[in-house]
């Protein structure tokens, strides 16, 4: 079957989009990996199917598959702002802001008029269940409003994770220094711990200032990744109810910068940043 796809990333995390909308495209695990694999296929983090909605009142429906396992996923915040600029580009929709529905979750997303995308990501989900991840035996640190779980790592090691549902599973560890972080050690560690039976994101959190973080994540089911859009909104959450950050924070990845607003509680957790087409291309699958 010979498939178009359009390439883009958001904040160098990167995707193969594919218009599912006129007919309904069902592609094989095989499928998913070929197409995120960086030898044999295009090569992404994360594959995007964009269908039509599954009820009235949503403009879209879309579906994200982890391009290592063709696993797929709950959530994808670089990934929900290319989706609004693949429809608006490939005429799919006039509007500026739409809605659309994924796996387990409601998304309202807006055209800033400098490009950018902005994400009402919906309200940040706190209790461990909801990851889920099983705290048996274990008992938290309280700072602040957060909890900060102790996770045994090899050779002894203890790292405290904050828990964050953004619709995905997050574990975020503040760190003294991104750049230095362990995380092509622990990360693996992190994400394929006992206690999180769907698996994690782990997220390494330096805060520079109040307003100011930087941000590495190894993601599940793709490794380290120049920027996560649900880590980056994940980490604001634990690093406000650390009492480290305020509701406002630019978040420094890799790939670039992503910009996070959370007013606590059941404030939604708003995200922007940017959304970029590389190019456009068809592969026989
Ligand atoms: N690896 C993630 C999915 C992609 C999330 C990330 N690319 C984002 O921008 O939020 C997971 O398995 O939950």
């Amino acid at each position: 079957m010979k498939l178009r796809f359009t390439k883009m990333h958001g904040a160098g995390n990167d995707f193969v989009v594919i218009d599912a909308t006129a007919a309904p495209l069902s592609l094989s695990n095989a499928q998913l990996r070929l197409l995120g694999d960086r030898r044999f296929g295009v090569g992404a983090d994360q594959i995007l199917v964009v269908e039509k909605p599954s009820r009235s009142d949503v403009d879209f429906r879309y579906r994200i598959f982890n391009g290592a396992t063709g696993d797929e996923v709950e959530q994808c915040g670089n990934g929900s702002r290319c989706f609004v600029r693949y429809v608006r580009d490939h005429g799919l929709s006039e509007a500026r802001t739409i809605r659309v529905e994924t796996i387990n979750n409601l998304l309202e997303l807006t055209l800033q008029d400098d490009g950018r995308v902005t994400v009402n990501m919906n309200t940040p989900m706190l209790a461990p269940e909801q990851l889920p991840f099983t705290t048996e035996g274990l008992q938290p640190r309280r700072v602040g409003e957060a909890d900060l779980w102790p996770l045994a790592l090899q050779g002894g090691v203890v790292a405290e994770v904050a828990l964050v549902s953004m619709g995905n599973p997050h574990a975020v560890l503040v760190v003294a220094s991104a750049d230095a972080a362990p995380v092509a050690d622990w990360g693996p560690q992190i994400e394929a711990h006992e206690r999180f039976p769907r698996k994690v994101n782990a997220g390494f959190l330096e805060v520079v200032s109040r307003n100011s973080v930087r941000l590495r994540v190894f993601e599940r089911d793709a490794g380290e990744t120049l920027a996560c859009g649900t880590g980056a909104c994940a980490a604001v959450v634990a690093g406000i109810r650390q009492g480290l950050l305020d509701a406002r924070v630019d978040v420094h990845t890799r790939g670039g910068v992503l910009t996070i607003e959370w007013a606590g509680g059941q404030a939604p957790v708003m995200m922007t940043g940017p959304a970029v087409t590389v190019f456009e291309g068809e592969m026989e699958l």
